[in-house]
């Protein structure tokens, strides 16, 4: 008998909102070393745009269901991974080299883990490989500190990657605050994290772990099983999330003008603004736009709309406080069509507190 084959890597990648997690899983998975990876991503919002998101087209990226990864969704993790195995033995998968699992900005990673290490049956197939955590350079301590999720993600990482360096240098007190959470994992910049610099961590030892981590995973596996769980996030508490979904192109004006106004309006309590339109000018492709507090990242075309993907626009906002009324009044109002008795576009636009928003160059 053959013996039975090595258990495939599982590398984490978490990170907050918008850090620029599925941007870095984009430039790893372009990596040979990559080519037979399994990813799985689940993401936190009504209106599934992830898997859009995610350059590897068909059998390659499993897309869990709405929800939150540590709490709704372990169960589905768990048998997504024990089908896989299921898949591979009976020949109708190929041999996998390794899954990443990409979680939600707002998960917090220690339930997963715990999870995953207290499956025996899946261990054999499977070992944790790791955890990359991916902090935004340019949002800084403001977007993480005093964020349990956002804390724990730091905290449990083999690895931090700086992203956005190129647009704002990591401050001192970032770094400091990473360090703090977390003495002992490196630290690389986007622009040097290779597979190679991420995915060799080793096995994920929790033995190596701050007290807090260690104390985190058991008390996480202590709640196994159970329904409700003691940390925050989703839907409870301040952090919620909604979607705007629209099926007439929008000009892209009008789309610059909403990211204006939602950005002057809302300021730091938009956290995450993730979007594809279907503008007047391009309706053949989609537009992808990015927003992280009040940073809105520059708008990109996609080539095509893919065919499991209704050509609409969708707007996914998940925010601290926004009033989803509001929200929606802008919407209309800059679409062209304003609802019954909100103000209409020459009235908003007037605003002197208006902020420029993105470009199209
Ligand atoms: N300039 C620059 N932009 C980046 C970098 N990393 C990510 N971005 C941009 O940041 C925005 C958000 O990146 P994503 O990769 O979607 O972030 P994410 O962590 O997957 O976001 P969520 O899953 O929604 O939490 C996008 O517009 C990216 O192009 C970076 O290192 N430099």
């Amino acid at each position: 008998m053959a013996p039975p084959p090595a258990p495939i890597p599982v590398t984490v990648l978490t990170g907050f909102l918008g850090a620029g997690k599925t941007t870095l899983l984009n430039r790893l998975l372009r990596d040979p070393a990559l080519r037979d990876a399994a990813v799985i991503v689940n993401e936190f919002g009504e209106v599934g745009i992830d898997h859009l998101l995610v350059e590897r087209s068909g059998e390659g990226i499993i897309e869990l269901s709405d929800g939150c990864i540590c709490c709704t969704v372990r169960g589905e993790l768990v048998d997504t991974l024990a089908d896989l195995v299921d898949r591979m033995q009976t020949g109708r998968l190929r041999a996998l080299s390794r899954v990443v699992i990409e979680t939600t900005g707002l998960a917090d990673p220690t339930p997963i883990l715990a999870s995953l290490m207290a499956h025996p049956a899946l261990m054999r197939s499977f070992s944790l490989a790791g955890v990359v955590c991916v902090v935004d350079a340019r949002a800084g301590l403001p977007a993480v500190a005093g964020r349990i999720e956002a804390e724990r993600q730091i905290a449990c990482a083999d690895r931090i990657v700086l992203s956005k360096a190129d647009l704002a240098a990591p401050g001192a007190d970032l770094l400091a605050f990473a360090r703090r959470l977390n003495p002992r994992a490196a630290l690389v910049e986007a622009g040097a994290a290779t597979p190679a610099a991420l995915l060799t961590a080793g096995l994920y030892d929790p033995a190596s772990r701050t007290a807090d981590v260690r104390s985190w995973l058991d008390g996480a596996a202590a709640h196994m099983g159970h329904a409700h769980h003691h940390h925050a996030h989703g839907d409870t508490g301040r952090v919620r999330s909604f979607s705007l979904v629209e099926e007439a192109p929008v000009s892209e004006r009008a789309v610059e003008d909403f990211l204006g106004l939602l950005a002057g309006t809302f300021g730091d309590r938009l956290l995450r603004m993730k979007a594809v339109v279907r503008t007047v000018e391009r309706p053949g492709r989609p537009l992808v736009l990015h927003g992280v507090r009040r940073h809105m990242h520059p708008p990109s075309y996609l080539p095509e709309w893919p065919a499991d993907f209704p050509p609409q626009s969708r707007f996914v906002l998940i925010g601290e406080e926004l009033d989803e009324e509001a929200v929606r009044d802008l919407f209309s109002a800059l679409s062209g069509r304003p609802r019954v008795g909100a103000a209409d576009r020459a009235a908003l636009l007037a605003n002197p507190l208006a902020i420029p928003g993105a470009s199209f160059g």
